[in-house]
């Protein structure tokens, strides 16, 4: 079964309703209360299930299949996502579709080409060990916000070639999440909740304001002559008209390029700790594999071949947990497996239960990195594991953050062993993706 463009009725079959409705809320509620054990539980329902955001019916699919025929489809493009989205991200990458989104994509491309991320992993190294070297044993390290503010700083050095100062790293560090977090409560929820003068709204409101704010002043005193990504887009010349991006363009850019390069890869450098705590064998495997390569010393790109566990452990990670929900929308008539779809229909898929579905992937509540051994990999069918999405959006990121974290993991875990405080359960809170709960852990210090 796959996404094909609509050829005719043949095994033309109705979509089952998700059992638990509700009047005006759909199932938005029962969406947003259980969130992980909701999408988990809907392939029991079939391959395409319909779920209700309010009024509004989604076709959800349950396969790995068909979420690899939805990504790599040519009729499917960003859905409610890119309407609720686009008060904060403009017309950036994460919020624009079909032509205009193919263009500014080739325009930004250059800046995550690998001659670019070679020299931004000078950055990555030299930030992970001024971490390193700041720590003294015993110090009490609260890792769900040192992870977010060295993602922030690494996206600040290396893609804008400026040190935020502690104003706008704040600024940044207070209002991007509630932009994601907010953002994906509001796309899930009826219309008429996003009118509402409640707080959440305001929140939302205010965050946009504050993060456009410090934006427009980093856009403001840079000086556009380096070899980054600002660089790239202020020269940047659209391809039929030869004009430069506007003022707005180039912040929408900025903004969706901080906040999507600095709150996934912060979350998933946090869970790595989490998880080398919990796993003291794969922490132990870890370490092995470190001392051997660094010695002590910081990571650079060069290490990354001889750092295959470490590697295997990042993969998964983003397994473990990557994003909550993809959405899409039918830009056409097409067929999904044995359902056919008219234009204009949303779509959608969990990331997070197609990576926990156990008719793909073995064990699959087990945090084991040898399930990424090439020949274990190698039997995933499409579609099982989708930390970066895949087609036309797939993440331009992902080489970038795949070093980031191997790097940053890599240089802190060849110095601290970090152990949880004791008292402190953690807990996944789930929004478009998943955070750790507090994550305080003491460092302490290694042979
Ligand atoms: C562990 C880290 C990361 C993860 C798990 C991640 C994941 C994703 C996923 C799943 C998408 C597709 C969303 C969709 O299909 O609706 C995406 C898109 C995107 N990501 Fe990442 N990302 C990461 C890091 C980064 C970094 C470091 C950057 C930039 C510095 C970045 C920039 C973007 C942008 C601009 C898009 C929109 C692409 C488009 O629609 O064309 N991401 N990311």
């Amino acid at each position: 079964m796959t996404a094909s463009p609509k050829t005719g009725g043949a095994g033309k079959r109705e979509v089952p309703a998700v059992p638990g409705r509700l009047p005006v809320l759909g199932h938005t509620a029962a969406l947003l209360r259980q969130r992980l054990a909701f999408t988990a539980g809907l392939r029991h329902h079939g391959p395409v299930v319909r779920v209700y955001l309010g009024g509004l019916p989604l076709h959800f699919v349950t396969t790995a299949e068909l979420a690899h025929g939805v990504l790599v489809g040519e009729a499917f493009e960003k859905g409610i996502f890119v309407d609720k989205l686009r008060r904060a991200f403009g017309d950036g990458l994460v919020s624009t579709n079909g032509d205009f989104h193919r263009r500014q994509r080739r325009m930004i491309q250059p800046a995550f080409h690998r001659r670019f991320l070679v020299r931004y992993s000078e950055t990555m190294s030299a930030l992970a060990d001024e971490t390193a070297n700041s720590w003294r044993d015993g110090l009490v390290v609260q890792v769900d916000r040192l992870a977010q503010d060295i993602a922030i700083s690494v996206v600040g050095r290396t893609l804008f070639s400026t040190d935020f100062d502690a104003r706008i790293s704040a600024e940044i560090r207070e209002h991007t999440p509630t932009l994601i977090r907010l953002g994906v409560v509001r796309a899930l929820s009826p219309a008429l909740l996003e009118r509402l003068p409640i707080r959440a709204n305001r929140r939302f409101d205010q965050a946009v304001a504050r993060v456009h704010r410090v934006v427009d002043e980093v856009v403001g005193s840079s000086r556009g002559d380096r070899e980054d990504l600002l660089s790239v887009l202020l020269a940047a010349r659209d391809e039929d008209t030869g004009e430069p991006m506007s003022g707005q363009q180039v912040r929408d850019h900025v903004v969706t390029l901080l906040t999507a390069g600095s709150e996934t890869t912060g979350a998933a450098l946090a869970w790595l700790f989490h998880e080398l705590a919990r796993n003291p064998d794969v922490a132990d495997r870890l370490h092995a594999e470190v001392d051997g390569v660094l010695d002590g010393r910081a990571a650079t790109v060069d290490d990354l071949r001889s750092l295959p566990y470490t590697r295997r452990v990042v993969d998964e990670v983003l397994r473990a947990y990557p994003l909550w929900l993809t959405l899409r929308r039918t830009s056409a008539a097409v067929r999904l497996g044995d359902v056919e779809l008219p234009a204009g229909t949303e779509v959608g898929f969990s990331p997070h239960a197609l990576h926990h579905d156990p008719r793909y992937h073995d064990w699959p509540d087990l945090f084991d990195p040898d399930r990424w051994l090439p020949e274990r990999a190698a039997a995933l069918p499409d579609g099982a594991y989708v930390p970066f999405a895949g087609g036309l959006h797939l993440c331009p990121g992902h080489a970038f953050a795949r070093q980031e974290i191997v790097i940053v993991a890599a240089t802190i875990a060849a110095r601290w062993r970090l152990v949880p405080v004791p008292g402190e359960p953690v807990r996944p809170k789930v929004f478009g993706l998943l955070y750790p709960s507090r994550l305080p852990m003491t460092a302490r210090s290694r042979p």
